[in-house]
C-alpha cells in the first residue's frame, strides 16, 4: 500500500529520527509500522487477497467522492458524540476486530482495549486475539466492547466462548460471515506466515491449539465451519441475549435477509479486501444497504478509513459508525496503548475539523446532502 505521506524523502539514517517526530496522519503510523515490524508480520497485516484490487479500492473509493460544504453556520462549538446500540461513544469510529495483536506490541489486545477505553469508543475483540478475553477485560474494565465470533465446526466451542464473553460484560456479538475459507494472500503463502510459537490464540489455549491436522497461520485450519448459513443466526440467537451484528455484508439482498433474521446491526465489510478480490469497495456498497435497511437496524462500515473526511463521507452516506482495522495495529506497533490512542485522537481531530469545514455542528447534521453525486 502506498504510504501517501510526505516523508518519502527521509533517508534511512534520518528514519531513526522519524520515530521522535510528531505523527500527523494515519499514514505516518503505517510507514512506522512497515519500517519496524518484521517483513512477515508486516505482510500479514497489510495483506489483501489475490491482486489486492478490493483492498486498494477501499481507500481509492473515498477519494472519488466529493463533498458539498455549507458555510456561515456558526461552527464555533462542535459535538462528535454518537451512539451505537444505545451506548454513547465519543465519535463514530471504533476499532474493528483484527487478529494477533501481540505480534505488533507485547501487550497486544490489552493495550488496544485500554486505548479504546481512554478514548471512549467501541473495541471489537477478535476471536483470534492473542490475549484472552479475561485478560482484555481486566486490562480495561470500563471499556465498551463487542466480541467478534467465528463459528467453529465444533459448535460447543463457539457456544462456550459466547457464554464466556456474555458473562464478562461484552455488549454485542459480531458474527463474521465472509470467511468460509481464508482468502488467498500471496505474501503470506510466500512467507509461510505462522503465528510465532511464543504466541497463542489465547481464548482457546489448549483446545484448538492442540488439535491435530493441517494448519493455517500456525493454527488448525479446519476449525472454522464453511457450512454456516442463515439458520446459524437463529442458533446464535438461541444462545444469547446479546445484540447480534453481522459483519461482511455487501449487498442489499443480504442486508434484507439480515433484517428478516432479526439481527440488530450490519457491518458493511469486505474484510479489508483480504477475502474475495473483485468485490466492491465498502463505501461504494454502503448506499444500497442503507436504502434497503431504511433505519430498521443500525448499519456500520469498515475498510479503508484513513482520514476524518473518510469518516464524514461514510456517516453522510448512512453509516452509524465506522471501524478501523489496520490503522489500530499500526498504532500498536508504534507505541502500544499510546499509539492506538494517538491514531484515534488524530482521526477524531480530523473528523471534527471536516465536520466544521462542511458546516456540521453535530453528527445528526451530517447527511446525504453533503455528498456530491455525479451528474448523469
Ligand atoms: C491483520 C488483520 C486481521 C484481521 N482479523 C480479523 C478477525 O480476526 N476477524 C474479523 O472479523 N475480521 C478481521 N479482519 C478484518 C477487519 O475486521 C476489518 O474488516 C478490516 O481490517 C477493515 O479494513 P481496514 O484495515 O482498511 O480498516 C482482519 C483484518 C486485518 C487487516
Ligand atoms: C485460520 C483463519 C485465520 C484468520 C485470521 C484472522 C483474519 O480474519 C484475517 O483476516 O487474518
Amino acid at each position: 500500500m502506498s504510504t501517501g505521506c510526505n516523508r518519502d524523502h527521509i533517508s534511512s539514517r534520518e528514519g531513526v529520527r522519524c520515530a521522535e517526530m510528531a505523527m500527523v496522519c494515519l499514514t505516518d503510523f503505517e510507514e512506522y509500522a512497515k519500517e519496524h515490524l518484521s517483513k512477515a508480520t508486516w505482510d500479514y497485516y497489510a495483506a489483501g487477497a489475490d491482486e489486492c484490487c478490493t483492498r486498494d479500492d477501499n481507500l481509492l473509493a473515498y477519494k472519488r467522492i466529493r463533498l458539498r460544504p455549507r458555510i456561515l453556520r456558526d461552527v464555533s462549538v462542535s459535538d462528535t458524540r454518537t451512539t451505537v446500540q444505545g451506548t454513547e461513544i465519543s465519535f463514530p469510529v471504533g476499532i474493528a476486530p483484527t487478529a494477533f495483536h501481540c505480534m505488533a506490541w507485547h501487550e497486544g489486545e490489552m493495550a488496544t482495549a485500554r486505548a479504546a477505553e481512554a478514548v471512549n469508543t467501541c473495541y471489537i475483540t477478535s476471536t483470534y486475539s492473542t490475549c484472552s478475553v479475561e485478560e482484555i477485560v481486566a486490562a480495561a474494565p470500563n471499556g465498551y466492547r463487542w466480541f467478534q465470533l467465528y463459528v467453529y465446526r465444533d459448535r460447543k466451542l463457539s457456544e462456550s466462548i459466547v457464554h464466556r464473553v456474555e458473562a464478562l460484560g461484552y455488549k454485542a456479538l459480531v458474527l463474521t460471515v465472509d470467511v468460509p475459507y481464508t482468502g488467498k494472500r500471496r505474501d503470506d503463502i510466500r512467507n509461510q506466515f505462522k503465528l510465532p510459537p511464543h504466541l497463542k490464540v489465547k481464548n482457546f489455549d489448549g483446545v484448538i491449539q492442540e488439535a491435530a491436522g493441517p494448519e493455517e497461520y500456525g493454527i488448525p485450519a479446519n476449525t472454522l465451519d464453511p457450512s454456516i448459513s442463515w439458520k446459524d443466526v437463529y442458533w446464535l440467537q438461541s444462545l444469547t441475549r446479546l445484540p447480534i451484528v453481522i459483519k461482511g455484508i455487501l449487498t442489499k439482498e443480504d442486508a434484507e435477509l439480515a433484517v428478516e433474521h432479526g439481527v440488530q446491526g450490519i457491518i458493511v465489510s469486505n474484510h479489508g479486501g483480504r477475502q474475495l478480490d473483485g468485490g466492491p469497495a465498502t463505501i461504494d456498497a454502503l448506499s444500497e444497504i442503507v436504502d434497503t435497511v431504511q433505519g430498521r437496524i443500525e448499519v456500520y462500515l469498515d475498510g479503508g478509513i484513513r482520514t476524518g473526511s473518510d469518516v464524514l463521507k461514510a456517516v453522510a452516506l448512512g453509516a452509524k459508525c465506522v471501524f478501523i482495522g489496520r490503522p489500530a495495529v499500526w498504532g500498536l506497533a508504534y507505541k502500544g496503548e499510546d499509539g492506538v490512542r494517538e491514531v484515534l485522537q488524530i482521526l477524531n481531530d480530523e473528523f471534527r475539523l471536516s465536520m466544521a469545514l462542511s458546516g456540521c455542528r453535530n453528527v445528526a447534521e451530517i447527511n446525504r446532502n453533503l455528498i456530491q453525486f455525479a451528474k448523469l
